[in-house]
């Protein structure tokens, strides 16, 4: 085993905090080669699909990979910006916002964004906030709701890089805010300026991204958390049972996945002769493939081709104000006693006391 190679230890340096927002990933462009790299990545991850490695890595590079990257990439294209793909350009915007409004509560913080897949990647933003001095992290999922196929991985990304560091800073990891009250509060806000601006749906479908059903039989705790946060959302917006459905979208491959699943149920929901739903997407705090394309495209077509009338696609929290203010307190709950609270005295006085410390190894080390 070998260990990276350290900064240079320098003494009298004030050690810095930082949280790092850290979302799934996507690709660097959208094209074919570079789909496929991020999917190699994302499709190889054990936390991701569980089947026996020899089986998987058959199925992977000589099914997967070759048919479904151009596919994907077409879909991709379909939804990239000027500045590149939604979920990165979204996530970036977050942590520039979440810096500035802990800057604007007193702390002093550093915040950045890492990709668990593609870049920029964990191992490269943790060496870069160990150049720049900082001893303490946060880890913050851009996930509400805890799942071991993506939480976890983090989680598993983090703990293999620090493997790797002889000086390991201070570590602390949010699981999950699934039920917070900011996060709860921002979605409702967010549901009723579209229904502000747009009238009431028939029906609201409160869609999450799908895993495996055997996952929740083995124990992921994901099911009850989404079930919880549609709950606490639809008690929020005074719904009754009848005026809400949650939904599990993006099924992969063909084994059953959490239902009911979002696009037969708006069929269905057209057929029945619902006229108009609206579709939000709690699990997604940035909008992204499989908001743009899957539920805004795809899921549209569905049910306007099952007869259904009028289909609203509720836009994810992204850069929302109330939604960084969620941010920031779910950062704050996880700063709690690291020094990030700095008037200019104190921080002169972190770094006397730094200079103190420098002055007397200095000393320890001429006596020696
Ligand atoms: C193969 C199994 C998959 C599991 C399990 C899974 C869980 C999971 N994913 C998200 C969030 C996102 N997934 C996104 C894309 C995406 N997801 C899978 C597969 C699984 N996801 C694939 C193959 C893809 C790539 C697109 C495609 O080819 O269909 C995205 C969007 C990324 C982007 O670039 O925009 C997000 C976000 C969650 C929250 C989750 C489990 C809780
Ligand atoms: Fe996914
Ligand atoms: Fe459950």
């Amino acid at each position: 085993m070998t260990f990276l190679p350290e900064p240079p230890h320098t003494h009298g340096k004030v050690p810095r905090s930082a949280v790092v927002l850290v979302n799934l990933g996507t690709p660097d462009e959208a094209t074919r080669p570079a789909v496929r790299r991020y999917l190699k990545e994302f499709l190889s991850d054990p936390r991701v699909v569980e089947i026996p490695r020899a089986v998987w890595w058959f199925i992977l590079n000589l099914i997967i990979l070759p048919f479904r990257s151009g596919k994907s990439a077409a879909k991709y294209a379909s939804i990239w910006t000027r500045e590149g793909s939604p979920l990165k350009v979204y996530t970036q915007q977050q942590a520039q916002y979440l810096q500035g409004l802990l800057g604007e509560r007193g702390h002093d913080v550093k915040v950045v964004m890492a990709m668990r897949y593609g870049s920029p990647s964990l191992p490269e933003v943790l060496g870069q906030l160990q150049a720049d001095g900082c001893e303490r992290i946060a880890v913050l999922p851009a996930y509400p709701q805890y799942s071991g196929t993506t939480t976890g991985s983090i989680y598993d990304a983090v703990f293999s890089h620090y493997a790797r560091v002889r000086n390991v800073p201070e570590l602390r990891f949010v699981k999950h805010y699934h039920d917070h009250e900011g996060y709860i509060q921002a979605l409702e806000q967010s549901v009723q300026a579209h229904w502000e601006a747009n009238g009431r749906p028939d029906k609201l479908v409160i869609s999450f991204h799908g895993v495996p059903k055997r996952t929740l039989l083995l124990g992921d705790p994901y099911h009850c958390e989404c079930l919880k946060t549609a709950r606490l959302l639809a008690a929020r917006l005074k719904l009754t049972p009848e005026q809400y459905v949650v939904t599990f979208q993006s099924r992969f491959g063909k084994a059953e996945w959490l239902q009911p699943y979002t696009a037969p149920t708006v069929q269905q929901l057209a057929r029945d002769g619902v006229r108009r739903v609206d579709v939000l997407c709690p699990g997604f705090t940035s909008d992204c493939l499989e908001t743009l394309e899957e539920i805004s495209m795809e899921v549209r077509h569905d049910f306007e081709a099952a007869g259904g009338r009028e289909f609203h696609y509720i836009p994810c929290l992204n850069a929302n104000p109330g939604w960084i203010a969620a941010l920031a307190d779910i950062a704050e709950q996880h700063l709690v006693g690291w020094p990030t609270l700095t008037t200019p005295s104190q921080r002169a006085l972190l770094k006397k006391e730094a200079e103190l410390g420098r002055d007397a190894a200095l000393k320890r080390g001429a006596a020696a």
